[in-house]
């Protein structure tokens, strides 16, 4: 049947996995300032068209900095409920069927605004998602490390009493300068209460994030990780242990972690049997939800249609639930 389908409505009628977004990461200019608004709080922009003109990004940094500055609207929990709610919405469009949600706490604990606050605004969006729409999610914590080891400890004694609820931790911010070194003694700390463990390595950093994050913090998954094709050792390692790379390929253009997507190594890593996977990572900030994603890699590197067909399995496969659920999914995608 396959055949009868171009890729666009292939990508389209796939049932899909996310499992690298950032929910600070999808809030859209329109959503930011109806928020900032009712909120009475002032940001550096008149119109919509200055935000989107502000989203010009030369590499990882330059995008964070504006990032950081656009969560400073979100202080109640309705807010934080209407940004994951509007993201649910985006995945309904998308066959976006189970999605895995980075959220960073620091984010907003730092500006006085509380982890329980912020955190049942967030899951009481994605319990009404799955009543309304049926669309499955698991939410991971994710630290920032730009700040210190201790405020990770800190976030995590925070995390504790909604712990059934958050699947995982994760590593985000800043990369270079920030090694997951850093976060050994925390990370070991949440897997000894159960928390499973994702880290965004090799992104812009070398490969020895990737493997730091492998070896020191013992991750299930490494976030985007595109630069460890500089090293075969490590290709060889990923190969064998199946271990998954949540690739944004919108991301990597826009933080000109690749200069032109004809460049990117997803194709490459996929036929070379990596568990790659799709994502968006910050949508609002990049241009592109996750079908946007599949269609620039499918455009700039002529994927086949079983290519596209595989990437949806690996997000799956890759993803925390059951092996159950995994299977519906899979056969689902093998019958179109
Ligand atoms: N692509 C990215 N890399 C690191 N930290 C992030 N936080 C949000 N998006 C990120
Ligand atoms: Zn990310």
């Amino acid at each position: 049947m396959t055949a009868t389908l171009t890729p666009q409505q292939l990508i389209h009628q796939l049932p899909k996995a996310e499992l690298h977004v950032h929910i600070e990461g999808t809030f859209e200019p329109e959503l930011m300032f109806a928020i900032a608004k009712r909120n009475q709080i002032d940001i550096p922009y008149q119109t919509i068209e200055d935000v989107k003109n502000a989203y010009n990004f030369h590499n990882l940094q330059s995008f964070l900095d504006i990032y950081y500055a656009g969560a400073n609207v979100l202080v109640k929990q309705q807010d934080f409920y209407d940004l994951a709610w509007a993201y649910f919405e985006k995945c309904q469009a998308d066959n976006v069927v189970h999605t895995e949600i980075f959220f960073d706490p620091q984010t907003h604990t730092e500006r006085g605004v509380d982890f329980a606050t912020c955190f049942q605004g967030l899951y009481q969006a994605s319990l009404d998602a799955k009543a309304k729409m049926g669309i499955t999610s698991h939410w991971i914590l994710c630290f920032l490390r730009h700040l210190s080891e201790d405020s990770a400890f800190a976030t995590l004694e925070q995390a504790l009493p909604f712990k059934d609820n958050i699947i995982g931790v994760g590593l985000d911010s800043s990369e270079v300068g920030n090694p997951p070194a850093k976060f050994e003694r925390v990370f070991a700390k949440a897997r000894a209460f159960g928390f499973l463990t994702v880290a965004h390595a090799g992104e812009e950093g070398d490969p020895a994030y990737v493997w730091q994050a492998l070896d020191l913090l013992k991750v299930n998954r490494i976030d985007h990780g595109v630069r460890s094709a500089e090293d075969d050792k490590l290709m060889q390692r990923l190969i064998a242990e199946q271990m998954p790379l949540t690739v944004c390929p919108l991301s990597n253009l826009k933080l000109k972690v690749v200069q032109d997507m004809g460049e990117h190594n997803i194709k490459t890593m996929l036929h070379q049997g990596v568990c790659v996977t799709v994502n968006s990572d910050d949508p609002a900030y990049f241009g592109g939800y996750m079908n946007d994603n599949f269609v620039a890699i499918e455009q700039a590197l002529a994927l086949s249609n079983d290519d596209i067909k595989q990437l949806a399995i690996n997000s799956f496969n890759a993803s925390f639930i059951d092996d159950d659920e995994k299977q519906h999914w899979i056969s689902k995608i093998a019958s179109l």
